[in-house]
């Protein structure tokens, strides 16, 4: 990028300073361009220069020749890169096995495999299609793929699913397909799904949802407790006040739980029929709820599938404290500090230690911990600390993890133990990620940590499954909700409007042999090429809304409520859709 902007320099000794937009934000939305792209396993060397349109709002002209030879070089760069150390990127690896698959690889007859069971079929992208097919070749002509998908349910079109995923896996071949059709609903109460029925059927005649009622409509036999009027329910609010918006979804939620608590006293019900979700859009929104039930005096506790936050998890701190005591072992309140972690049990006479210079502090404080690893590991604290510096560092760290066991200090409970040793290890990976392994220090690994935890960097921890046989409430977006069941659905966000394009900040597509780009910068100052199309946006934008709603409705059990924000003016929103 600076040698860029050098050149351009060069033509006009101005250029950094006319520029419409900060650098920063300039290198971030390029490189953002790149990611879509990647998010669609877009590969850039097939992309050339008379396929990327022309710019269209002319605020960057030069944005074009920016993303070729930025954008598209800093990748070939990086991956080149990793080839030194024999590593690929994750986002490489489908079109890496793509590339080798078109060159032929016969071992894969070796393996005599049967079948390719592939499942959530309607999310593919048109590369993992092609990989599938030849892939299937590869092995033999006897193996059979097997694929399973709704695209009333394909809501992955950022990542580059397209509803001609089936369409383009069949081919010129229809014949050799066995198509089988599922039609039978066993999750939902067959009195919610004909109301569903309805609103499915509209959104299918105003061609938003790919249902039409003679190939879609399923039967059901599932009959649950909700009466009549309490299976779809509207709760009309002023939601243009935050604040009754948020009383608004707590009192939906107190009240379902009482339903819930009658329903359990004679009746014995699996998780998902205990479990009340609460499904929103976006990630910001989970966090509004959850600030509102605490707000509420902390009385629901509300689970996220969003996890928390990996670096101010007790596991990350305690992690923090031994390898800085480690590092700092001759400083005292490093020492200490580690000694107040989940790592020991002991307790300090702070007492005792008050009346000490800092020497004797020391000496006092490296005792205790002596006789506690000998206790603990059969070496002393400081032969630990030599170890430390002379033998690989994850081994060393590794090994007082496990003789210490943290975990048991930090929750009695085996969930709260589990939750506190997948994270420890989801750390792991992440500073094995951040180092290669083989050049890892204790320093970098005590830097590491320091930067992401003092700083607050957001990482979402590992959330761990748990059932303690009460009722659940748990608030996640629909996307990480997909292929989940709960008794009761409650949407509280449906005046969002589905066909506002200004909020599409950035995308990037590669689509017939044309790149398409649209970027919106922090300043509000926007970039687009001819090849981006605003009003297929439109409609692709709000069909595939509608294929949200679709999902978030059909994960309901007994019953959905959703919140009608009566201040909206929205042209088209789930409310506007499900009002229909
Ligand atoms: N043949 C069956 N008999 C009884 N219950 C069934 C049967 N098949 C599935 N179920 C139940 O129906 C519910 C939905 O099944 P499943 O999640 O497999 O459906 P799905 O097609 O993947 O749904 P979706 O795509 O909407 O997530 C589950 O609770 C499952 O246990």
């Amino acid at each position: 990028m600076s040698e860029f902007l050098e050149n351009m320099e060069e033509e006009n000794p101005n250029f950094a300073n006319e520029l419409p937009v900060p650098v920063y934000d300039l290198k971030k939305k390029i490189m953002g361009i790149a990611d879509r792209l990647l998010d669609k396993s877009i590969d850039f060397d097939s992309i050339s220069g008379s396929e990327m349109g022309t710019t269209v709002e002319n605020n960057i002209p030069y944005m074009n020749k920016l993303i070729e030879s930025v954008v598209f070089q800093a990748e070939r760069e990086y991956l080149d890169g990793m080839k030194i150390y024999n590593e690929i990127d994750l986002k490489e690896c489908i079109l890496i096995l793509n590339k080798i698959l078109i060159e032929g690889c016969t071992k894969l007859e070796n393996y005599h495999i049967r079948y390719l069971f592939i499942d959530e079929f309607q999310d593919t992208d048109d590369v993992q299609i092609e990989v599938f097919q030849r892939l299937q070749k590869a092995i033999n002509a006897d193996c059979k793929l097997f694929v399973v998908g709704d695209l009333k349910q394909s809501i992955y079109r950022f990542r580059g699913a397209k509803l001609s995923a089936f369409t383009k896996l069949k081919g010129n071949n229809s014949d050799g397909w066995d198509v089988h059709k599922l039609n039978i609903n066993y999750r939902t109460d067959s009195r919610l799904l004909n109301l569903y029925d309805e609103i499915f059927k509209s959104m299918g005649s105003q061609g938003t949802l790919p249902y039409t009622y003679e190939k879609d409509r399923l039967s059901s036999e599932v009959c649950k407790e909700a009466k009549d009027e309490e299976l779809l329910v509207c709760v009309p609010c002023h939601a243009k006040d935050d604040d009754i918006r948020y009383e608004t979804i707590m009192g939906i939620i107190k009240a379902e739980k009482i339903k819930l608590e009658k329903l359990m006293a004679h009746k014995e019900l699996k998780k998902e029929e205990r479990t009340i979700a609460v499904l929103v859009r976006n990630n910001w929104q989970v966090d509004s709820v959850l600030k509102a039930a605490e707000k509420d005096g902390g009385e629901l506790n509300i689970e996220i599938k969003t996890g928390g936050d990996l670096f101010q998890l007790e596991s990350t701190i305690d992690f923090y404290k031994l390898v800085s005591a480690l590092c700092n072992n001759t400083n005292p309140v490093y020492l200490a500090n580690f000694i107040e972690s989940n790592y020991t049990d002991l307790i300090l006479d702070y007492a005792k230690l008050r009346g000490l210079s800092e020497t004797e502090t020391k000496k006092e404080l490296v005792r205790v911990l002596d006789e506690f690893f000998e206790l603990r590991m059969r070496k002393t604290w400081r032969k630990v600390v030599s170890e430390v510096y002379s033998q690989p560092v994850l081994f060393v760290l590794k090994q007082i993890y496990e003789a210490l066991r943290p975990w048991k200090q930090y929750s009695k409970q085996f969930d709260g133990q589990k939750f506190y040793m997948s994270n420890y290890e989801y750390l792991l990976e992440k500073i094995i990620k951040f180092s290669r392994v083989d050049a890892l220090t204790l320093n970098q690994i005590n830097v590491y940590l320091g930067i992401n935890i003092l700083t607050g960097q957001r990482q979402m921890a590992r959330t761990v499954e748990f059932d303690d046989k009460g009722i659940h409430i748990v608030c996640t977006t629909v996307h990480k909700s997909k292929g989940l069941e709960y008794a009761t659905v409650i949407l509280p966000y449906t005046d969002d409007d589905i066909g506002n394009t200004n909020k599409v900040k950035l995308e990037a597509n590669y689509l017939e042999s044309k790149m398409s780009y649209v970027v919106q910068f922090e300043n509000k100052i926007r970039e687009s090429n001819s090849n981006y199309c605003d009003p297929d946006e439109f409609n692709e934008q709000i069909a595939e809304e509608s294929r949200i709603l679709y999902v978030a409705l059909t994960r309901a059990i007994k019953n959905c409520i959703w919140i009608k924000n009566i201040d909206d003016k929205s042209p088209i929103s789930w409310g506007s859709i499900l009002e229909d």
